[in-house]
């Protein structure tokens, strides 16, 4: 894959799969990195409690996110699962239900801008920075106000630094930290670090002097106008620090920094992707709309968590677009003891990777697999299917921590979006040519046209 561009990448990794299935070894250097694809194989790997360590591509995130809940292995890592888990706790999530209805306001009447556009428009940039806003509150408490500030350097920095992380693992001759500091993407990248570094601590300060100075009660529950105050991650993260595990404000950063790398790039995709197949299967858009106009009537109320519960539907459709577009396509293992995977025994100090995306198209489990139905996510289908033939948010103890925060966020904006517009896709999923990244995107953007409902 050395020096294969950004453009081709995908296509590379689909003709090997292709070739190869349903399992393969490669090397990178002198490590052996297996390729597999199977949910009978992935199993024994993420049922581990032991091979938990993440592959060398997750080293490129470190400086970044140090180690946190992502990137950190071992003792590390399962006290900081341990402490963090209640924070996603559905009581809690409820709390961020204002948050993801309030930016998805201000979402819908900026794509209203779109209206009558009959070329199309990428509607890729909208979700984004709609989710980022949402992160942004959720996660520190604070306002970025992407969708309104478009020129803002914090959302400049995360946009690029993805990016950059991406075309420095395609060239390994950047990997040496002071060669690379001396070229256009090293300076950036050295940039969009200070800027997001500086961002979350400052926040993770002025948090945590409030929290010293509110004495009372009242204080810590309302704001400086008397406003009911919306707790976000970080302070219950300064508040669990209070108590015998105490967190550096190091560990603190880097959790955040995680929360906003992990929870935006992620559902951003997954939006755009669900938007995208909508738009190419009208039918199916017109029966998430019928869902909506039983639950909410005529009236124009927001929807609460009660009414997402109730989105059976639509639910669906999102779980069967993560099947074909799982935002997250690829991950990868360190094996830190042998593993058995079919008739294979992989040694321990090799690498697995896990090809989500192509576990997802296998027509054992799928048996149409390149076709978009929520069907596919009936009870009476998914009974009986293979655990792991449909992992998209990975499984076992290093299964994805915000996956309830995900869809809650996603009903909602979708839910606002369809309720509101009828859309159409400008290109088939034939047309769509990928990009092998952290995150699953689209060349040339998801272009959309939109009409009022
Ligand atoms: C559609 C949305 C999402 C998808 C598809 C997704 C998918 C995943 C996957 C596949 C992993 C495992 C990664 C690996 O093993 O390398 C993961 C881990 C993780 N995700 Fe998500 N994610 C989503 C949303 C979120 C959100 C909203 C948050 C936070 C607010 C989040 C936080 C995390 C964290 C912290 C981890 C690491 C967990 C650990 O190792 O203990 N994710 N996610």
């Amino acid at each position: 894959m050395i020096g294969v561009t950004r453009e081709g990448l995908w296509d590379k990794i689909n003709e090997y799969i292709h070739k190869f299935w349903p399992l393969f070894r490669t090397w990178n250097g002198s490590i052996p990195e297996i390729q597999i694809m199977e949910a009978d194989h992935m199993e024994p790997i993420l049922r581990s409690s032991v091979n938990i360590k993440k592959g060398y591509v997750y080293d490129f995130l470190h400086p970044w996110l140090g180690t946190g809940l992502l990137t950190s292995t071992g003792q590390k890592w399962f006290a900081h699962r341990k402490l963090i888990t209640p924070t996603f706790h559905f009581k809690i999530l409820e709390n961020f239900q204002e948050v993801f209805v309030e930016k998805t306001q201000i979402l819908v009447e900026k794509l209203q801008k779109e209206v009558g556009n009959s070329k199309g428009f990428d509607v890729y940039p909208y979700i984004t920075r709609c989710a980022l806003d949402i992160i942004c509150e959720t996660a520190m408490g604070t306002e970025v106000n992407a969708q309104e500030n478009i020129n803002s350097p914090y959302v400049d920095a995360i946009y690029d630094i993805s990016e950059i992380i991406i075309r420095r693992m395609l060239r390994p001759w950047l990997r040496n930290d002071f060669v690379y500091s001396f070229t256009k993407d090293g300076k950036r990248y050295k940039e969009c670090l200070e800027i997001l570094h500086s961002f979350t601590t400052k926040v993770i300060r002025e948090k945590k002097a409030n929290l010293k100075n509110q004495t009372t009660q009242q204080e810590t529950q309302h704001d400086d106008l008397g406003r009911k105050r919306r707790v976000a991650f970080l302070d219950l993260l300064l508040e669990a620090s209070q108590g015998d595990t105490v967190l550096s404000d190091e560990d603190i950063r880097e959790e955040v920094d995680t929360f906003m790398f992990e929870g935006h790039d992620t559902t951003s995709a997954s939006l755009c992707w669900t938007l995208f197949l909508l738009g190419n299967y009208p039918e199916v858009q017109e029966k998430v709309f019928e869902e909506q106009a039983s639950i909410f009537q005529d009236s124009g109320r927001q929807p609460n968590t009660q009414d997402l519960a109730e989105m059976k539907y639509l639910e669906r459709v999102i779980k069967e677009s993560l099947r074909l577009y799982p935002s997250v396509p690829i991950i990868l293992r360190h094996l830190t003891e042998d593993v058995t995977v079919g008739e294979h025994t992989l040694p321990a100090g090799s690498h697995a990777t896990l090809h989500i995306y192509h576990a997802h198209r296998n027509p054992k489990y799928f048996p149409n697999p390149e076709a978009f139905d929520p069907d596919n996510f009936l009870p009476e289908r998914v009974q009986g299917r293979h655990p792991y033939a449909y992992v998209p948010f990975s499984a076992g103890s290093r299964n994805c921590i915000g996956q309830k925060f995900a869809l809650l966020e996603e009903k909602t904006v979708l839910s606002a979006v369809l309720r509101r517009f009828r859309v159409r896709a400008l290109d088939a999923p034939s047309d769509v040519r990928l990009y092998a990244e952290l995150v699953l995107r689209p060349q040339g953007g998801i272009r959309l046209v939109i009409e009022p409902r």
